[in-house]
């Protein structure tokens, strides 16, 4: 007997960032956090699962490696929490294929770099619990499989929903109400737009898990957040998001990235996540804002910068861009430029003297995306594994 299942999933980038753990084991935050979905046509996890009886064990293929399941305790928590609820089905009713006490084969591949930043944990855990409740046939709701997505990684319990999404932190001691819930869906507003700036693609120093946790330790700037930013941004968000008021979510992202890196500043000793180059490009978001409100920059546990602004401001921004970085690679698949060559004069007014013009090549990639859908199911001749069971690319 085989049974399997293919999905994706996208990454989602937050405009209220989670930083900080109450419980590092069941991944319950300090604070509520929320973030926009990317489109999956640009970055995406892409996951087959098949069990069957002819397995002798669990093992999984991450981007073509065999990696070990056992040693990851969160891969672990996701599927004992998947077999669980299967379990339950078989136990309720005689009719359900046994499927549970199967050993499972997972593949996965990132179409973009691997923890370097970009979000992959966020997509490759919703894909991995999103795929496991398609073959296990889980009767639950994108908030259900958020609570088991969380345990793997805390941002992926908002890649479950498309659109903007926040994750209620939620008071139980066992995580009960600690979940993800949609704002709005993506097309409440199409007109919002994202440019990623990929400074570096590598590994980084200090991953999210180990930082928030010395953050927690020893910033006493992270309990002024807790406790008087957060609730109140993440109310200031949602209407500025059910309003689409642009310069509102723009100046809250902006605010919210900052006191992101400042906490991580505050922490002893301290860690930095962006570089001489991010730096350059709030210094030129901000140059460019002068007047009013027309984009805003945001930037997680590395140096990459998300720009996010309308769809009417990108051929700008990215014009800038491209002055200030030339050499950067650009995926025009959302057609910003259609294939024209972007334009080279500076808006208006812009001072050019923000920054100094950065050698070939500083920024490596630019990404045009927007806010998109959620998961999404593949038909079965889209499987990562061929017919023994293994993938059918290796590294
Ligand atoms: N497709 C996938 N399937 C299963 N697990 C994955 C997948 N992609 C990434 N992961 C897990 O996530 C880890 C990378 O997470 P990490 O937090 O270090 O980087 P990141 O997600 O790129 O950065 P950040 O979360 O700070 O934006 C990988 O080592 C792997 O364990
Ligand atoms: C800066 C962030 O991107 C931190 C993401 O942290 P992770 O979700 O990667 O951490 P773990 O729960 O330990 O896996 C902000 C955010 O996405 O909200």
């Amino acid at each position: 007997m085989t049974f399997e299942a293919t999905c994706t999933a996208p990454v989602n980038i937050a405009v209220v960032k989670y930083w900080g753990k109450r419980d590092t084991s069941l991944i319950l935050p300090t604070n509520s956090s929320l973030s926009v979905t990317l489109s999956q046509d640009q970055l995406h996890s892409k996951t087959t699962i098949r069990a069957s009886a002819d397995f002798v064990s669990d093992r999984l293929w991450l981007n073509g490696i065999e990696e070990s399941i056992t040693s990851n305790k969160r891969l672990v928590a996701c599927l004992r929490e998947t077999r669980a609820l299967r379990t339950k089905i078989e136990a309720e009713d005689a009719s359900a294929p046994k499927l549970a006490h199967l050993n499972i084969h997972i593949c996965s591949e990132n179409n973009f770099p691997t923890a370097a930043g970009l979000a992959s944990s966020a997509s490759g855990y919703a894909c991995l619990v999103y795929t496991l409740s398609k073959l296990f046939q889980l009767p639950l709701d994108a908030s259900d499989l958020s609570i088991v997505a969380r345990q793997g990684s805390g941002s992926a319990c908002r890649s479950l929903f498309g659109g903007f999404v926040a994750w209620e932190m939620g008071e139980r001691a066992d995580g009960a109400d600690s979940k993800a819930v949609q704002i709005a869906p993506e097309t409440h507003w199409p007109d919002l737009q994202a440019l990623i700036c990929v400074v570096s693609d590598e590994k980084k120093g200090t991953s999210s898990t180990e930082g928030m946790q010395l953050t927690v330790k020893t910033s006493p700037l992270l309990q002024e957040r807790i406790k008087n930013v957060v609730p109140q941004r993440m109310d200031e968000m949602i209407a500025a998001i059910k309003d689409k008021d642009f310069p509102k979510f723009a100046e809250l992202t902006m605010r919210d990235s900052n006191q992101f890196h400042a906490v991580c500043l505050d922490t002893y000793p301290p860690i930095f996540y962006m570089n001489d180059i991010s730096r350059a490009i709030i210094r030129i978001i901000t140059e460019y804002n002068r007047d009013g409100i027309k984009a805003a920059y945001t930037y997680d546990a590395g140096p990459n910068a998300v720009i996010y602004a309308p769809a009417a401001n990108m051929a700008e921004i990215y014009s800038l861009l491209s002055h200030y970085f030339p050499g950067a690679a650009f995926d025009d698949s959302l057609g910003l430029l259609n294939n024209a060559a972007a334009p080279t004069t500076l808006p208006t007014n812009f001072d050019q003297r923000v920054s100094p013009v950065f050698p070939q090549g500083s920024v490596k990639q630019i990404l045009h995306t927007k806010a998109d859908d959620g998961p999404r199911v593949l038909a079965a001749d889209q499987g990562l594994l061929n017919a023994e069971g293994l993938p059918k690319r290796l590294a």
